[in-house]
């Protein structure tokens, strides 16, 4: 899959995709001990353990389509909107400065590579989730790069179908992805561990008239 082909966070037909609030509160996934949580995007109020509680369950149905001896790790669900905004004007800073003859315009779409533009982010609905799969011994899987590797430092073997990973990885990206599509998720093609449900992203790409989850506010009132 080229870059080309792939649809960015940044696609203005996102923008327009309606979103019908259904409601679903936040469920803390420090609460559900059949997923196992990993605490490298921790913070002190717990904000990356949360998840719509409609994503919770599909995960415990990940979960059982998945071999016995391999499990999903979560690493990160929902991200206040003060966080997504830091994370991509950063990124997309750092790539104007590697690269001075961008325009803004372009730098904005190429951050949105690795970065949902705030207007559009999924993880501040509450509505995506980064995750990978480990062992029974709680060893994770090589899936090819690490969790978060972006374009630059992997060398683009963050995208899912990126053909320079090792059989053993592609294998292991093929039985995460075949779990994941089968309880409804979306993969965002430019980071393999990256999934949607509910956004506009899962929107546009199952065809929904609507997103069923909009942003939500941290902490929760
Ligand atoms: C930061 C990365 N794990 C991520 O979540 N990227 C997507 C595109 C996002 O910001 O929604
Ligand atoms: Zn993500």
């Amino acid at each position: 899959m080229t870059d080309e082909s792939i649809v960015l966070m940044s696609d203005r037909r996102l923008l327009v995709i309606p979103v019908i609030e259904c409601g679903e509160p936040l469920f803390d996934l420090r609460k559900v001990p059949e997923l196992a949580l990993d605490d490298r995007q921790a913070d002190d109020a717990g904000a990356y353990a949360r998840l719509r509680i409609g994503l919770v369950d599909r995960l415990l149905s990940v979960q059982e389509l998945l071999p016995a001896e391999r499990r999903l790790l979560i690493v990160e669900g929902y991200r206040p909107l003060a966080l997504q905004q830091h994370y991509f004007s950063r990124y997309a800073a750092r790539l104007r400065h590697d690269n001075p003859s961008w325009s803004e315009e372009h730098a904005h779409i190429q951050a949105s590579r690795s970065l949902a533009p705030p207007e559009v982010a999924p993880h501040i609905c509450g509505a995506a989730v980064d995750l990978t799969l480990i062992d029974t011994g709680g060893a994770e899987l090589d899936m090819g790069t690490p969790v978060n590797a972006g374009p630059e430092e992997s060398g683009g073997a963050c995208y899912t179908h990126h053909p320079a990973i090792s059989s053993e990885a592609r294998a292991n990206r093929r039985l995460l992805a075949q779990a994941m599509s089968a309880a409804g998720f979306i993969n965002y093609p430019t980071e393999w561990w990256h999934w949607s449900y509910g956004d506009r992203y899962w929107a546009f790409a199952t065809s929904a008239s609507a997103a069923l989850y909009g942003p939500l506010e941290w902490p929760v009132a």
